[in-house]
């Protein structure tokens, strides 16, 4: 890939290389500004880059991303996944009984028909993840989707999350949360300034050695460490 990514004169992300295997999950860490959200963005193809490509590989997975502040419309929770599956091209038909499921799938069926702006932020995000969820990904992208969450609705979503990959979804999230990482991720990506400086299983990453930067990542992060 070898990608780059300009916005302005600012370089967010530069030489990143990074393949995604079937049934991997894939934790993106690093401070603010290391250029996660925007390599998720890349991989999901809604940031153009300066340099280098992004490579599909033919018949591509159908792919999926929720973002940290999930944007809900302002129509029943119902509504927000019918119309992510019209937009999907999935037959009218077929979209009602699909986006009822998925609510089911994320404890939401009694807020089916509420006003989606009215849920609670715990509840908006588990209606992000049924819309993402409803599309039937092979692939999902996630960004930090607990960030703004209280514990208890960062545990549901967690549990969420886990339950996807279980059922061999892929998953490449950012998360600020290593207790979090350690729990989800097979394989942690540390990125500073635009440029990944490692790239290990997750249990290499909580053991080491990693790079100095990597390190001293690690060790402001676990305070306990
Ligand atoms: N739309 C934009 N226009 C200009 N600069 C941007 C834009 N989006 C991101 N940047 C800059 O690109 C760099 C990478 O940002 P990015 O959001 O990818 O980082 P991040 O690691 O996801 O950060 P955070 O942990 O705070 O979410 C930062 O310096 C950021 O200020």
């Amino acid at each position: 890939m070898d990608a780059e990514v300009r916005y302005g004169r600012k370089l967010a992300l530069q030489g990143v290389t990074l393949a995604v295997s079937d049934g991997e999950r894939i934790a993106l860490v690093g401070a603010n500004g290391s250029g996660k959200s925007t390599l998720l963005r890349v991989l999901h193809g809604l940031v153009p880059l300066a340099a280098g490509r992004r490579e599909v590989p033919a018949g591509a997975a159908r792919q999926a991303m929720v973002f940290q502040r999930p944007f809900v419309l302002r129509m029943s929770a119902l509504a927000n996944v019918e119309l992510a599956l019209e937009l999907a091209g999935v037959p009218a038909r077929e979209r009602r009984p699909r986006a009822a499921e998925a609510l089911a799938r994320v404890g939401l069926s009694e807020q089916a028909l509420r006003n989606a702006r009215v849920l609670s932020g715990g509840q908006q995000q588990r209606l992000a993840l049924a819309r993402a969820w409803a599309l039937r990904p092979r692939l999902l992208f996630l960004d930090e989707p607990t960030a703004s969450l209280d514990p208890t609705a960062k545990r549901e979503v967690e549990a969420l999350v886990h339950e996807f990959a279980q059922q061999g979804i892929t998953l490449v999230m950012s998360s600020h949360n290593l207790g979090q990482v350690k729990r989800l991720a097979t394989r942690v990506v540390y990125l500073e300034e635009g440029r990944i400086l490692a790239d290990v299983p997750v249990q290499h990453f909580f053991d080491g050695p990693l790079p100095r930067e990597a390190e001293s990542f690690l060790k402001g992060e676990l305070p306990w460490h």
